[in-house]
């Protein structure tokens, strides 16, 4: 089938590449031309493990274009899938200038029927707009169709080439058979395509990731408890959930959640609901705790160092919002950075793949290493902050030795308590004894 994929982040790049990987013909259209260029030339603008081997081999069978000319990139495809921003506003509100400025430009160049599917995170209601804005632009026939993504960043090939579910929110038939047709190849093992009502489609994927994100900070307050009441929240983690109403996945306490979807859909499912003269209180909860888990880690640091840290150095193990992906938005290292350099510290950092974005943003406000033990020299703490694997196991005789002071503030609870009692450290982790 010919498709077009409009926008070309970590979710329109892993959508075009994993189409055209089941046969499908696809042209990926990205206003960014420097981008679109770099891309024809086999330059991959992200890291998402898996990625590159499908993009080179599609691009070279003669399956995956990428173009900056919209019309071009439409013109025979049978689906266009939208995967644009949808940013916060300024209100908290998803941004839906992109989508619905795309829809606009679309229409303009409609000659027969296609359909129209928003890939991208859009509030209820959102379907109806673009609608709206497609007929007021355009007498061709077209659907639109609301397919929310559910990939995570990291996993997101395996994500959407064996997806838990694929939800198309559709009432049109024709939309309905072309994309039961598309989705055939992804959905072989039994997991199903489950096809719903525009708006239901796009409030499931808020849902989702409220949901979720409820986890995180539910679990974060089980932490906090913990430090309080002497118990143990890994302990806790595992006694839930092994009760399989509960479930094993998502209940790490940390630093917060951060990354480019959950803070913002969160706040926008709080908006819509606002919006809509309801009181959403567990996602106000929800936000709450969170802002304050951002800064559990410097407040141990504070509390460690008696509330003075100017003229202390900090290492930094990890800037990715999470391992296995260089995206930095929102991510839990850009607040504690900040914090630590308002008390007057310095920061030295490494991350296997998120530095080269930390230093287009901050430049050397921080210093870098080449890798992990590169930023331990004379430091006065490490602070862990990203649960990449590299990290799991360290040299610790070599990390005792480069830091000033043994000492480790753990936002991602690696290691085993005993194991730093008996290498010597005083150990700061998140709703755990402190070991020393
Ligand atoms: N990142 C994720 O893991 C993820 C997962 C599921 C859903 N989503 C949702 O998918 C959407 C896209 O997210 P993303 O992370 O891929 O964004 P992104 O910022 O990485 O990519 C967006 C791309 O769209 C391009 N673009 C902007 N305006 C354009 C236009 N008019 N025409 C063509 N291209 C244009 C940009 O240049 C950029 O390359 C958002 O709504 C997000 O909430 C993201
Ligand atoms: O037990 C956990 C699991 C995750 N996190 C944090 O939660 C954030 C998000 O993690 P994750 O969900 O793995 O990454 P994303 O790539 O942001 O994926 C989420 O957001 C995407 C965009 O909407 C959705 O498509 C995915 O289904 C959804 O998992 C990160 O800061 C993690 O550190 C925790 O603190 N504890």
């Amino acid at each position: 089938m010919k498709i077009a994929v409009v926008g070309t982040g970590y979710v329109g790049l892993v959508t075009g590449t994993c189409l055209a990987e089941t046969g499908n013909h696809v042209t990926c259209v990205d206003i960014n031309v420097k981008k679109v260029e770099a891309m024809k030339n086999g330059q991959l603008p992200i890291y998402e493990p898996g990625l590159e081997l499908l993009f080179h081999r599609n691009i070279k069978q003669d399956r995956l274009f990428f173009t900056s000319d919209l019309a071009a990139a439409i013109e025979d495809a049978k689906i266009i899938f939208l995967a644009l921003p949808t940013p916060p506003g300024a209100d908290g509100a998803a941004d839906l200038s992109y989508v619905l400025g795309a829809g606009a430009d679309i229409a303009k160049l409609l000659k027969e029927y296609k359909v129209i599917v928003t890939k991208s995170t859009v509030p209820v209601g959102t379907a109806d707009k673009l609608t709206a804005v497609l007929k007021a632009n355009t007498d061709v026939e077209f659907a639109v169709v609301s397919n929310p993504e559910f990939l995570r960043e990291g996993v997101a090939v395996d994500d959407f080439m064996k997806p838990d579910r694929v939800v198309v929110g559709t009432t049109d038939e024709r939309a309905r058979k072309l994309m039961g047709e598309l989705y055939g190849p992804y959905v072989r093992q039994g997991n199903p395509i489950i096809f719903m009502d525009e708006r239901s489609s796009e409030l499931t994927k808020y849902a989702a990731n409220s949901f979720l994100a409820t986890k995180i900070s539910f679990m974060n307050e089980i932490a906090n408890l913990c430090e309080l009441v002497g118990a143990d929240v890994d302990m806790i983690r595992k006694g839930i959930g092994s009760d399989e109403r509960i479930g094993k996945r998502f209940l790490f306490s940390g630093i917060g959640y951060g990354g480019s979807c959950f803070p913002k859909d969160v706040q926008a499912l709080a908006k819509a609901s606002e919006e809509n003269k309801y009181d959403f209180k567990i996602l106000n909860a929800v936000m709450d705790v969170n802002t304050i888990q951002k800064s559990v880690l410097v407040e141990k640091v504070k509390n460690y160092f008696k509330g003075d840290l100017k003229g202390k150095k900090f290492a930094l193990w990890g800037l990715a919002f999470k391992p296995e992906t260089d995206d930095i938005r929102e991510a839990p290292a850009l607040y504690i950075i900040d914090d630590l350099l308002k008390a007057g510290a310095t920061v030295a950092a490494f991350d296997p793949e998120g530095m080269k974005n930390v230093k287009e943003l901050l430049g050397d406000t921080i210093s870098y290493g080449d890798n992990q033990y590169d930023v331990l020299k004379d430091a006065d703490a490490l602070l862990i902050v990203t649960e990449w694997s590299v990290f799991r196991t360290p040299d610790l005789d070599q990390v005792g030795s480069l830091l000033k002071n043994k000492v480790i503030f753990d936002g991602r609870n690696l290691y085993d308590l005993q194991k730093m009692i008996d290498c010597g450290f005083y150990y700061n982790s998140i709703g755990r004894k402190i070991v020393s």
